[in-house]
């Protein structure tokens, strides 16, 4: 055929290139075979997908619009910048507020709409309560422990939600006085570590990151670290670590990835055995020998009793359950709350002006002679205002957690497959500009009504909404409240040498957005309350050298800053 067939058109070609094999006999035979086979497989294939769809209408429909990715990759590439919050609320422009792409093996779909996520994570019963099984998730629990990411089909995700929403409340989470004495306590410690720095610059998260781990802790274990005990500052550094792992990284999506050199996969998967090992379980342990029906001091007493009762005397102890129980509510409230504090932090040291109308409130409204306390709030109006606009401005985690349909589902005329990732672009809510005008800059006045009063705003979706949003959203307001209000009331933040422009606000992305790097100086204000009354030993004296927590933000990573 050679020169010939080039100018000869496909129809011509065809025509031409079945003349030549009929002419031969056993071409002739094998072609009419591979006809038949053809024409035999083509009848089973459309009866099958004529079945699957009787039975599954969904299947029928479009999967929503997408940009094409590459093979094995999917859209991967486009989103390695370190803005794909960015990326992805740029591309909802074109393909739509539901848009749907391959990001490595997995289909992925994203919601960059209030009304869309509202409507599928709310008000679609539990259509899509279930969890990918991207990499990362399957290797922290085994399936079926713990709440955050637990599979819908194991069954216990329900039973393991409520009762960890009972045990919230029970240990204060609803009655204010109970955590809010617990808070008040580390935020004391925060305050003299503050001061130790005598107005020199210093990384707060630091302290903020220690404070928030204490919080935790208390909760969960009963009582707090020192704030210079090594496993304790491990075992924070490294769930700061892992929360890195669990956002866009390639083996997530392409577990063959984790082979390659440098991905990161061998030591990120060692991390929760590693909790297990050196914080759990000891702590477990240690309160199966002293557990007290009559006296629950803790996250882990509600457990043991809740298993106590459900099981009576034949109570089996199910490690694997009691790991991903503690795990959860420890991991789940730890990083998420240390990076929205510091996002608090920095934005008030990198806007003087905010942080000085806050000031004011809380001199007008408290006094100079107390510390700032959760009932304050209602009358703190200005400062709620300000802590709702850091949070919608840093939307500190742009994509939630992300869902899964609990079956091949239909949504609004789509075909959304079973195990798809359905991420929640948060970010692109609580940046549109028409519901918020102007969303780049910070202004907490958006959230106050013409009387100055905080109004809460229903776009505000930094806990997400649904069947699975966040069960710690009341805890970890009042832990930022609480730490941010006494910082505030008793220091002043400064950027070193007043140059605020050197505190960039970008982010660094993991599953969480980190604030970039920065330092302050607290400079201690006239007449604040006295903190003195912390015994001295509690705390580290060399706060400041190899003792100090290798926190998230270390400076190493100033490199990874997107700008
Ligand atoms: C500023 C701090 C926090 C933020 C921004 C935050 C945000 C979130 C988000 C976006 C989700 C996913 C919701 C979804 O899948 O739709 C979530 C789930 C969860 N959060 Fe939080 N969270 C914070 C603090 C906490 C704290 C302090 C705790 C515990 C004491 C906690 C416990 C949980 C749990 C257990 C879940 C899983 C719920 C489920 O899968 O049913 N969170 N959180």
């Amino acid at each position: 055929m050679g020169d010939s067939v080039k100018h000869l058109l496909p129809v011509e070609f065809m025509l031409k290139f079945l003349k030549t094999i009929t002419q031969n006999n056993s071409h002739r035979r094998l072609f009419h075979v591979t006809v038949i086979l053809s024409l035999i497989y083509a009848i089973i294939n459309r009866r099958r997908k004529q079945r699957a769809l009787q039975a599954n209408p969904a299947r029928g429909l479009p999967l929503p619009p997408g940009p094409w990715g590459w093979p094995i990759l999917g859209i991967m590439p486009s989103l390695a910048g370190g803005k794909p919050h960015h990326v992805l609320t740029e591309m909802s422009k074109t393909y739509g507020p539901i848009m749907s792409f391959m990001m490595g093996s997995f289909r992925t779909v994203v919601l960059s709409d209030y009304d869309l996520i509202k409507e599928a994570f709310a008000k679609s019963g539990d259509k899509f309560s279930d969890r990918p099984k991207v990499f990362m998730f399957e290797n922290i629990h085994p399936a079926g422990a713990g709440v955050v990411l637990n599979y819908y089909e194991t069954g216990n995700w329900k039973d393991n939600r409520r009762f960890t929403l009972r045990a919230l409340r029970k240990l204060g989470m609803g009655k204010a006085a109970m955590m809010e004495d617990r808070i008040i306590e580390e935020a004391g410690f925060v305050i003299r570590s503050f001061d130790q720095q005598q107005g020199r610059p210093f990384r707060s998260c630091d302290f903020t990151n220690l404070a928030v781990a204490n919080m935790i802790n208390s909760l969960v274990f009963g009582k707090r670290a020192d704030y210079d005990d090594p496993v304790f500052l491990e075992v924070i550094t490294k769930m700061l670590d892992l929360f890195k792992h669990l956002g866009v990284c390639l083996f997530n999506f392409i577990p063959m990835m984790k082979y390659l050199p440098g991905s990161g996969y061998w030591e990120t998967a060692k991390i929760p055995k590693f909790f297990e090992d050196m914080w759990y379980r000891p702590h477990v342990m240690e309160h199966v020998k002293t557990f007290n029906a009559n006296h629950i001091r803790d996250f882990v007493d509600a457990y043991l009793h809740e298993h106590f009762l459900k099981e009576g005397s034949h109570y089996h102890y199910d490690d694997a359950a009691a790991m991903g129980a503690v795990g959860d509510v420890f991991g789940a409230g730890l990083e998420t709350t240390s990076v929205a504090l510091d996002w608090v932090i920095m934005c008030l040291t990198k806007y003087p002006e905010v942080q000085e109308k806050a000031q004011r409130e809380l001199d007008e409204v408290v006094g100079r002679h107390r510390m700032p306390q959760w009932a304050d709030r209602q009358n703190l109006h200005y400062v709620m205002a300000m802590l709702d606009e850091v949070m919608r401005w840093s939307a500190g985690g742009p994509f939630g957690v992300p869902h899964s349909p609990i079956e091949d589902t239909e949504f609004r005329g789509y075909f959304i497959p079973k195990g798809a990732v359905v991420i929640p672009n948060l970010h692109a809510v609580m940046h549109n500009p028409d519901v918020f005008p102007d969303p780049g800059a910070v202004k907490p006045e958006r959230f106050l009504n013409s009387d100055g009063k905080f109004v809460k705003h229903e776009h505000m979706s930094q806990f997400s909404v649904g069947r699975r949003a966040c069960v710690g959203e009341h805890l970890a307001r009042m832990e930022i409240y609480t730490i941010v209000t006494h910082i505030i009331h008793t220091f002043t933040l400064r950027a070193p040498n007043g140059d605020t422009d050197s505190i960039r606000t970008e982010g660094i992305m993991g599953l969480s957005k980190n604030p970039c790097p920065y330092k302050l100086c607290a400079i201690r204000r006239t007449d604040t309350y006295d903190v003195t009354e912390i015994p001295m030993d509690l705390l580290s004296d060399d706060n400041n050298n190899n003792n100090t927590l290798d926190s998230n933000n270390n400076n190493n990573e100033a490199k990874h800053c997107v700008h």
